[in-house]
């Protein structure tokens, strides 16, 4: 069986490993792949949604695999302490701790421990920022053994101190037995090999509870492995691959004493239904989920998912060009209809409480579709709710995100493109909110400050870069109004051209499409009554 994991964006869920079929006889860790490194933990204060800072205090992304110590100490003992500045690229990125923690460990019945606000913590906050403790290939649960060994006293300690579950999928001491034990070493007697057995045992189902999907791989964590699970969580985790370290984001504003949760079932698992979602986390973690989703007596939360479920299948399906039927009841069929669509699905993210990266994906969703339905406000004003949102999670610093042409900011750049084609933006005006219009979070359809509804008008009137300036000369400015006006008209007649062969399509398609959509929206309305 095969859980889910979170991969878009660089999302990462916390992991159930799958011990991989094909392992290497002699068990041991390639240590190229395998490292046992130094926890760093860097906590930093407010305002940090602006940049990936990371504190070096123990080293940078460099020196992982060497770094010692634990939590958030750093080295008094290295003679170079005190001379020491970063000299890579990557090290320049993080600056030095700024504060102390916002958090702190706690017991909580029924949870062992957990994370807890010390402080009031506002949505945006990077509230954790740490190496791991021990990073493994995924689908080779054996490899954390050899690592393992190689911790550092300290480090051992945090990693012994973890909780441990072994999952109904992982039989550990079969694996130890099968793959660790050294049963040729005639040194060892029954006793030490039972002995050997548990230990391995033991090392393994630590890992399996407390991992998190690290880049390409699974890391464990001192502090970040203490988070519990929430389905409507408080933050959100993700690898930084820049950094080599997790970081924990506050995906809204958090109160004094609130626990910290993030979510162990991955970005989908929002659309998991409660009996799934109860399946899941008891079989892999060994816990019933309390919370406010899953306890929900009333049906709400329950019904919502499921609408969310089949709105986001439906327009998944839309956007590869699918068609519905009676088991796919949601799939839109014209870019009017998945606009709207996609803007109930952010209602109900919003009300349900999600307000990461599956959110993101609904706003991009959003200002896809409104793109094609030649709705520009809405198109710029989702591309910019998606923007805040990824910053909110993942911090300002997604290269990875821009190198695949993911990144909201990628997709704010196509989306500007498409506005200044269809003559709504000047060349080079900046795709930014207008002032006191809009805002992060805001609710979708009739929304209530959401982006869909920032006013946008031609880039001229906007006051552009139409303007004579003192700088400008009268050549440069007569220049650049005679090619406003090459331009302008250039779009007008391609506009024409392409409203004519677009009328008749239209028609034609209208007539089709008018009779179905009277059925579908009939059908599509009567199920919304039951969410109030
Ligand atoms: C990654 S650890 C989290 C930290 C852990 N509570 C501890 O004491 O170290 C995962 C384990 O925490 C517990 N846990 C996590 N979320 C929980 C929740 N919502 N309710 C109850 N137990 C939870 C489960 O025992 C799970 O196997």
């Amino acid at each position: 069986m095969a859980l889910p994991t979170a991969t878009e964006h660089h999302g990462s869920s916390l992991n159930h490993v799958f011990f991989a079929s094909t392992v290497n006889e002699s068990g041991q860790a390639a240590s190229n792949e395998v490292t046992a490194v130094g926890s760093t933990v860097d906590t930093v204060h407010e305002s940090t949604n602006t940049s990936r800072s990371a504190s070096p205090s123990i080293g940078n992304s460099d020196d992982l695999s060497t770094s010692s110590g634990s939590s958030g100490s750093s080295s008094a003992l290295n003679p170079l302490a005190s001379s020491f500045s970063p000299k890579t690229k990557k090290a320049s990125l993080y600056l030095p701790p700024t504060a102390s923690r916002q958090y702190e460990l706690r017991p909580i019945e029924g949870k062992g421990l957990g994370l807890f606000a010390t402080s009031f913590i506002p949505r945006g906050t990077r509230i954790i920022c740490e190496a791991p403790l021990l990073h493994i290939p995924e689908n080779a649960l054996h490899l954390a053994w050899g690592p393992y060994c190689r911790l550092l006293n300290p480090q051992k300690q945090a990693f012994d101190a973890l909780h441990c579950f072994k999952p109904e999928n992982l039989n550990p001491e079969h694996v130890s037995r099968a793959y660790l034990i050294d049963a040729n070493d005639k040194a060892l007697d029954e006793e030490d090999i039972e002995e050997l057995i548990q230990d391995q045992a033991r090392v393994m189902g630590i890992f399996a509870c407390n991992n998190f999907q690290s880049g390409k791989g699974l890391a464990l964590y001192e502090t970040t492995s203490r988070l519990n699970h929430s389905c409507v969580p408080n933050v959100h985790h993700s690898w930084d691959p820049m950094g080599k370290r997790i970081t924990v984001y506050a995906v809204r504003d958090i109160q004094q004493d609130e626990e910290l949760c993030t979510t162990y079932l991955g970005g989908p698992g929002v659309y998991y239904v409660r009996a799934q979602r109860i399946e899941l986390l008891r079989s892999s973690y060994g816990f019933t989920c309390t919370c406010p989703a899953c306890t929900d007596v009333t049906g709400t939360s329950e019904n919502r998912r499921q609408v969310m479920a089949q709105i986001a299948y439906g327009l998944q399906v839309y956007q590869y060009g699918g068609q519905g039927h009676e088991s796919i009841p949601f799939v839109p069929i014209n870019p009017a209809m998945a606009l709207r669509q996609s803007e109930d699905l952010i209602s109900m993210l919003l009300d349900e409480g999600i307000a990461s990266l599956e959110l993101c994906k609904a706003y991009r969703m959003a200002s896809t579709v409104a793109l094609a339905a030649k709705n520009w406000e809405k198109a710029r004003g989702y591309a910019l709710d998606e923007q805040d949102v990824e910053a909110v999670c993942l911090g300002t610093e997604v290269p990875d995100l821009v190198a695949c042409g993911a990144a909201a900011a990628c997709w704010g750049e196509e989306v500007r493109a498409c506005l200044v084609k269809a003559g709504v933006f000047e060349v080079g005006q900046k795709l930014r909110r207008r002032k006191g219009k809009g805002g992060r979070g805001g609710k979708g359809r009739g929304g209530n400050g959401g982006g869909g509804n920032a006013r946008l008008e031609p880039a001229a009137a906007a006051g552009g870069s139409g303007g004579v300036t003192g700088v400008s000369s009268y050549r440069n400015q007569k220049k650049r109004d005679r090619n406003s006006r090459v331009k302008a008209e250039k779009i007008r007649v391609e506009q024409e051209r392409e409203a004519k062969v677009a009328e008749k399509q239209a028609k034609f398609e209208a007539e089709e499409a008018g009779r179905r959509e009277k059925e579908q929206k009939a059908e599509y309305e009567s199920s919304y009554p039951a969410l109030g």
